[in-house]
């Protein structure tokens, strides 16, 4: 039997520990969450068409109460396929309320760190960073006195933006949202340190790892939550994977569902490349369990669809969600179940329904057609080009703060920065729970030992932390703003 206790995993345990109710503790982990500013801001931030103004097409925000719904749903497949006693066994038997809150706030919270403009907003911080880091007045001496072994992994941190490690931070550092453990570690999806490379981390661990999970700054948070849920170095708490395939689940589908409604994609299209791309996949075409072949399934959505007199294309996504949902929930529930005891201990290398299946090739055709038709359109371009110069343009309007030396910064922080009135001004439009968080830091013990390369380093952090904080709109106004007062 192995030796699996859920108990262990899913408990009362954080930072500032109070009360004794688990359910209740939970119910506050959701409050706190749910009227957050930084959920709230997922409404104006990409998920894949940036500065969208048709509300019909999905926002980070309407994406993760989809993904929640499907999280959710996953939660009830897994427990609907364990006996009494197996959940006896696991230690899951009075814990199907916790599971489910759990996950369904992870899923809530799953993107909460994600800067403007999606994928390319994260990239764009990277390249501004990678650029011009070691340009920065600042870095240039730090350069010339430390060796690399000390200034590496900072620079390696500071060039690794994640919209992962910055839910961590805001979850920790910037709101002190001081959630369960378990609530934190369920979005926590990689437990690299920002400040190691791939290279460094054991192959099998290698998905585990594959993007930077925390910030030097978040360290002793992220090993307090290790220790207290009993998780091995890269490894992972169990509900993280069921976040992971809510996810994955529900942005296949939901992405060219927007797609169709911004008329990149017609219905006839759509179905001719998921056909072609699914043959690629799984050339011999067998009928998905319990139900027709993949071909055969799309043609009758696609029929029945052009029946609806008034909606054929909502007809259309409404039918394929119910014949693609199901099969793809059970699957990653099975996965979940099948693997137990290397999805507790958080070692599983991979994704739940990444597992060379044919619903894996059904998830793959929806994400590749997505990729190949959808991501490359010339208007998303168009928009995308824009997003990387508003945050690279951002990022250089503020560059005046990152060329000054710590005594000179400091000055500034302390209202003392008279004879400096553009790097004044910068700053005094930094978000206060941002400057807080950034002196806080600084208070408190640091984990780099030269004083000089920490405040630069939390300086840096202040930045990305401001610029990602913003959503797609207020980046762009913001822009403009500073473009005029040139
Ligand atoms: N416009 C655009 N959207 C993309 C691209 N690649 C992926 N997306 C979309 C697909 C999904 O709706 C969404 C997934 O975004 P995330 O940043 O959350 O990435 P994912 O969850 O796959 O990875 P991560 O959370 O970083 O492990 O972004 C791209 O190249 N362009
Ligand atoms: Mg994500």
């Amino acid at each position: 039997m192995p030796n699996i206790d859920f108990r262990k995993k899913i408990s009362l345990a954080r930072p500032r520990p109070y009360g004794s109710n688990l359910q209740r503790a939970l119910e506050s982990d959701r409050g706190r969450i749910i009227n957050s500013a930084p959920i709230r801001r997922l409404q104006q931030k990409t998920q894949v068409f940036p500065l969208e103004r048709n509300s019909a097409v999905r926002s980070r925000l309407t994406h993760s109460m989809e993904v929640q719904q499907v999280g959710r749903f996953i939660v009830h497949s897994i427990y609907d396929r364990l006996s009494d006693s197996e959940k006896d066994a696991y230690g899951l038997s009075s814990l199907e309320r916790a599971v489910e809150s759990l996950v369904e706030i992870a899923c809530l919270m799953h993107d909460m760190g994600n800067p403007p403009f999606g994928h390319c907003g994260e990239d764009a911080i990277n390249r501004w960073f990678t650029k011009h880091l070691k340009e920065l007045a600042p870095m240039q001496q730090l350069l010339t006195g430390l060796s690399s072994e000390t200034t590496d992994p900072i620079i390696h941190e500071l060039c690794h933006f994640d919209g992962n490690a910055q839910a961590i931070r805001l979850v920790q550092s910037l709101h002190r949202f001081n959630l369960t453990y378990s609530q934190a570690a369920s979005v926590l999806k990689y437990t690299r340190p920002a400040t190691e490379r791939t290279d460094q981390v054991p192959a099998d661990k290698n998905y585990l790892t594959k993007k930077v999970g925390y910030y030097i700054t978040e360290n002793s948070y992220v090993n307090s939550l290790m220790d207290e849920l009993e998780m091995a170095k890269y490894c992972r708490h169990p509900l993280s994977y069921i976040m992971e395939a809510a996810d994955d689940i529900s942005y296949c589908l939901a992405d060219l569902e927007d797609a169709v409604e911004k008329r990149i994609l017609s219905l006839e299209t759509l179905t001719e490349h998921l056909k072609r791309t699914f043959a690629e996949l799984e050339p011999d075409n067998r009928p998905i369990k319990g139900r027709h072949c993949f071909d055969r399934l799309l043609d009758n959505v696609y029929q029945d669809a052009q029946n609806d007199e008034i909606s054929p294309n909502h007809k259309f996504f409404i039918k394929l969600r119910v014949e693609m949902v199901h099969p793809l929930v059970n699957h990653a529930s099975e996965q979940f179940t099948n693997n137990l005891e290397a999805v507790f201990n958080g070692e599983l290398n991979r994704a739940l329904i990444e597992d060379n299946s044919q619903f894996h090739a059904l998830a793959k055709t929806f994400k590749q057609v997505a990729i190949n038709h959808v991501f490359n359109d010339p208007e998303v371009e168009n928009l995308e080009l824009q997003g990387y110069k508003i945050i690279g343009g951002l990022l250089e309007e503020y560059r005046p703060l990152l060329d000054l030396d710590t005594d000179t910064f400091q000055k500034i922080v302390r209202g003392e920065g008279r004879k400096l009135p553009v790097e004044r001004r910068l700053f005094n439009k930094l978000s206060r729970k941002h400057v807080a968080a950034y002196e806080i830091a600084l208070k408190e013990e640091a984990p780099v030992t030269n004083p000089t390369l920490w405040e630069f380093y939390l300086r840096c952090r202040l930045l990305q932390d401001y610029i990602s904080g913003m959503t797609d709109q207020f980046a762009f106004d913001e822009y403009k703003t500073l473009l005029v007062s040139d």
